[in-house]
């Protein structure tokens, strides 16, 4: 039976992480294997509903961070931990780490009642669905686009309507960037940093380095994104 992989993207919004995921996604196919492709929040019928909430309705941090929270319960409940169980590669478009870096270091929410509600969400009162009491369930990689908010800024400028978070000031999104930088800081065996301020050549290249370096799609580091 082959191991599930957890693979996160994290990073400031127009960090550049949606350009690279389908092709991480493909990369991964290619050798083999079957690949869920999910997003947070979201990626069940209920934590879309919560993530269309988050994403335009007003509301205080905590009442944010619950919503985080519940969403991703109910995705790795539903989603993640029964593909993982199956032995697929799991690529989420952000978990944990941005409710640290947003709701934590953006909004000012207690960072250590976060850490609380993660261990709540992410350990195991639900064993068949392959949550453990003692293994907080993490990525087993997570891929932090580090770009310096004011290049993201011009960057989603032309790009679309902007939701709750990409209305935010410049000044939030230099503090989601610190957070992110802390949560690397604190995990560096599991966090891998992308120089995201270059060409998108350049980034898939780094990319296809650090899923090599972790021995899991040898001989692919020449791939075109
Ligand atoms: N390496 C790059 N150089 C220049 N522009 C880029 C690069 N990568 C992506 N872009 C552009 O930047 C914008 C944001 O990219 P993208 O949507 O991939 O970011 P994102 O991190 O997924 O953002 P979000 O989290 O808000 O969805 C898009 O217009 C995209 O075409
Ligand atoms: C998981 C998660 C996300 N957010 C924010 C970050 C982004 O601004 C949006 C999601 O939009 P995207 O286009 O899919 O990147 O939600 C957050 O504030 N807290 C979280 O836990």
């Amino acid at each position: 039976m082959t191991t599930g992989l957890f693979i996160s993207f994290e990073g400031i919004d127009g960090a550049g992480k949606s350009s690279h995921i389908d092709g991480l996604a493909r990369a991964f196919r290619d050798h083999g294997r079957v690949v869920t492709l999910t997003r947070e929040p979201g990626g069940t019928p209920l934590a879309e509903k919560l993530r269309a909430l988050m994403l335009h309705d007003a509301m205080d941090p905590l009442t944010e961070a619950l919503i985080a929270f519940a969403a991703r319960r109910d995705h790795l409940l539903q989603v993640i931990e029964p593909a993982l169980a199956r032995g697929e590669v799991v690529i989420c478009d952000r978990f944990t780490d941005a409710t640290f870096a947003y709701q934590g270091a953006g909004r000012g929410f207690d960072l250590q009642k976060l850490a609380v509600l993660e261990r709540m969400v992410q350990t195991g009162t639900a064993p068949e669905a392959g949550l453990l009491p003692d293994l907080l369930r993490e990525p087993d990689m997570t891929l932090w686009f580090d770009l310096p908010a004011e290049v993201a800024a011009e960057r989603l400028a032309t790009a679309r309507v902007p939701d709750r978070f990409e209305a935010q000031p410049g000044e939030f999104f230099a503090r989601v960037a610190r957070g992110y930088a802390d949560r690397a800081q604190a995990a560096p065996q599991r966090f891998v940093r992308i120089e995201a301020h270059a060409s998108r050549d350049a980034v898939w290249r780094q990319i296809m380095l650090a899923v090599a370096h972790k021995g899991w799609l040898a001989g692919m580091e020449e791939s075109q994104p």
